[in-house]
């Protein structure tokens, strides 16, 4: 397993007001695979993510990302393994107003050892004529594009998308979907993709399914379909 999860728990407040909200997960994760996560509201997954993404820290257990322990980073080793690994895609696209789609994939790029190259990556994301556009030009699918092309541009190991089609309509749902499934198949990065939607899991390896903080379900996809097969 690439990336190893092993008995994480995480809890917010304290005394009476504290909640447990992870309550002892462990998982794997496969290089390369697409993991989809699901579950109820409430039940944990952006907290999971993240924890993944090197943004909150666990009480307890251990995460392993290739052969680094990340429980034992300090904060000066986390912004590195963050830099390093990772690519995080938001539902709200948290674009910068005042950039062009060009310069705001670029920010991405900042620090990056071996960034894509950013016309032929602005080609595979669709917005080759919006290059020169501000977000408020841009629809929305075209905006999580950008917010895509910008965690895609540095070729993390990992890419982190939470909710990325929340707030689109089907038919750009899907368009955002295909595209991650074609970076997925063209740079083999590792896709999360937290979710409510439950057809989404069809495209995916793997299937994590919480609840209440525990993991229900682990399945892995043997008949995965194509995003273009997926209806909901
Ligand atoms: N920073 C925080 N401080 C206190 N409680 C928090 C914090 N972040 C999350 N929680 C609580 O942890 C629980 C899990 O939240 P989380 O956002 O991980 O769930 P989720 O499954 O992603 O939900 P949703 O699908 O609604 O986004 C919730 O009860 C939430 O209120």
């Amino acid at each position: 397993m690439y990336l190893e999860l092993n008995q994480v728990k995480k809890s917010f407040g304290s005394g009476e007001n504290k909640t447990e909200v992870l309550k002892g997960i462990s998982c794997g994760i496969k290089k390369g695979d697409i993991c989809v996560l699901l579950g109820p509201s409430g039940s944990g997954k952006s907290t999971l993510l993240n924890i993944i993404g090197g943004i909150e820290n666990i009480d307890s257990g251990s995460i392993r990302i290739g052969d680094e322990q990340m429980e034992s980073m300090n904060e000066k080793q986390l912004a590195q393994y963050r830099r390093k690994h990772l690519g995080y895609v938001f539902q709200a696209y948290n674009l910068i107003p005042n950039l062009t789609v060009k310069e705001n994939i670029e920010v991405g790029a900042y620090l990056s050892k071996n960034p894509l190259e950013l016309d032929g990556l602005l080609k595979t994301l669709g917005l080759w004529e919006h290059k020169d556009k501000i977000p408020n030009q841009l629809s929305g699918g075209q905006q999580q594009r950008t917010a895509i092309g910008r965690a895609l541009i540095k070729n993390p190991d990992i890419l982190l998308c939470d909710e990325p089609t929340g707030a689109l309509d089907y038919q750009t749902s899907k368009e955002i979907l295909q595209l991650i499934e074609d970076v997925n198949q063209k740079f083999g990065n590792t896709v999360i993709l937290v979710t409510h939607n439950d057809a989404i899991q069809g495209m995916a390896d793997q299937v994590i399914k919480l609840r209440d903080g525990q993991i229900r379900k682990c399945i892995y996809n043997d008949k995965k379909q194509a995003v273009a097969e997926l209806e909901w």
